[in-house]
Formats: C-alpha cells, structure tokens, sequence
C-alpha cells in the first residue's frame, strides 16, 4: 500500500471512532484476494444482466441491492421489471453468494489495512457492477472518464474498493484507473482489488476504453451506520 495525508473532508462529516479515515489514508492494491472461478461467475452474473440492459453510450451499471441496470439512456430496476424467471437467468442463489463472501473478504481486506473495527464499517451505496467500453457517450452517465473524487461524487463513501473482472491489455485497451495528480496507475486485471480513501487525498479518473469491454464492480463502504445498505436478496 502506498500512504496519502488525508484530506479535510471528513471533517464536513460526523466523525466515527475506529473507522472514519483522519489519520491514515492510503491505496492499496491486492492480487489473489479472489479466486478465478469467482471472477468467472461475477463476470457471468454481469454478462447475464446486461442482456436485459445496457446503455446505448460507453458505460452500464448494474446494482444488485437497489435493483438499477442501465437501459438504453435510462436506468430500468429489475426487480420491478423483470419476470422472476428473467431474474434467475441473471443470477442463482451461489452467485449471490459469491457476491456475498467476495465483499466481505474485501471489507476484512480494508479492515486489517486500515486497523479499524470491523463491526463499524458498512457497505452502502452505490455499490454496483460495470461494463465500460469505447462506445461514444450518449448521456452524463456514460462519460466514466472524468476525474472525480468518490466522497464528493456520492457523500457517503468513506473507502472505495474496485474488484476488476477483466484485463487490460488482452480483454480491453485503454481503461487504466489513475490517480490524478503524479499520474499513479493501477492496471485492471482480473480478480485485482484496488482500495483506498474515499477522500480529496485520492482522485482518480478511468482512461477510455478504446477497444474490448472493461467489467469491474465498486464495492463501496461507509463509517456511517445511517448510510448502511443490506445484501441482495434472493
Ligand atoms: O472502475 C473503476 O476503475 C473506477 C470507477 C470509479 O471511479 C467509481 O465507480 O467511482
Ligand atoms: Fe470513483
């Protein structure tokens, strides 16, 4: 892992003791945390579900807790619009539970990193999967490569996790994470988790996609026991 001084902009927020970052801020990066067999069926569950969606620019999201899939220039929610059926071609009962232990080994992961209590850190939203690729942008939502800072972009984000489900180089071109500033680079490849502050003290952008598809997950957390989100159920 590589330290960063915090940023201030944990303080424009409660503070929550063995958990909130205000000492010690950092990016990690960790090969082998998840199995390939896992990835495969990560990437299947992606795969599956874009079949019913989809954006019609670059980027498509799908979130299992809130149900969002992108479609078309809009978002459709599954599980309102999908038959149970239509559902089940998505996912099975052991893809979500593979979800399940792959987050929480992430959250274990982030824990032991950062010395916090483990019963303090939550996982909330948005916590979703991603397909980018070199399609041109046909709304906000498509254009993935601006620089950003998590905290700032969705408030509630105290450590931000990204598990990339395919590879530069051979699956894509293009699509480095980087982290603005001196340029830092993480290479996608499948099964590396990246993981770091949610804070000013990291922003990053995507580079674009310039052929192939780019399948990843953020997988994000909180301090904030309000801002908690639950598992997918099935
Ligand atoms: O997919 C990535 O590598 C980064 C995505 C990202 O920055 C985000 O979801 O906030
Ligand atoms: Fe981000």
């Amino acid at each position: 892992c590589q330290n960063v001084s915090c940023s201030a902009d944990y303080k424009n927020y409660q503070i929550f003791g063995g958990c909130t970052p205000t000492q010690h801020c950092r990016r990690c990066v960790k090969d082998g945390l998840v199995s390939q067999e896992e990835v495969a069926a990560l990437r299947r569950l992606l795969v599956n579900g874009m079949k019913y969606g989809g954006s019609s620019g670059g980027a498509s999201i799908l979130d299992l807790h809130s149900g969002a899939l992108s479609k078309g220039k809009q978002f459709i929610n599954i599980y309102k619009s999908l038959e149970p059926e239509e559902i089940s071609e998505i996912f099975t009962k052991n893809d979500v539970a593979v979800y399940r232990d792959v987050k929480n080994r992430i959250h274990n992961s982030i824990v032991d990193e950062f010395g916090l209590n483990g019963e303090k850190l939550y996982l909330t939203n948005p916590t979703f999967f991603s397909r980018m690729n070199s399609t041109p942008a046909q709304t906000q939502h498509d254009e993935y490569w601006h620089s950003h800072v998590d905290k700032i972009q969705y408030g509630s984000f105290d450590y931000t996790s990204l598990l990339y489900l395919s590879t530069h180089g051979s699956d894509f071109h293009g699509g480095e994470f980087v982290f603005d500033g001196r340029g830092k680079v993480v290479e996608p490849r499948e099964g590396r988790v990246s993981f770091f502050t949610s804070g000013s003290e990291n922003p990053h952008h995507v580079n674009r996609v310039t052929s192939g598809e780019r399948f990843a997950v953020t997988i994000s957390f909180t301090c904030d026991p309000r801002k908690a989100i639950q598992d997918p159920m099935v």
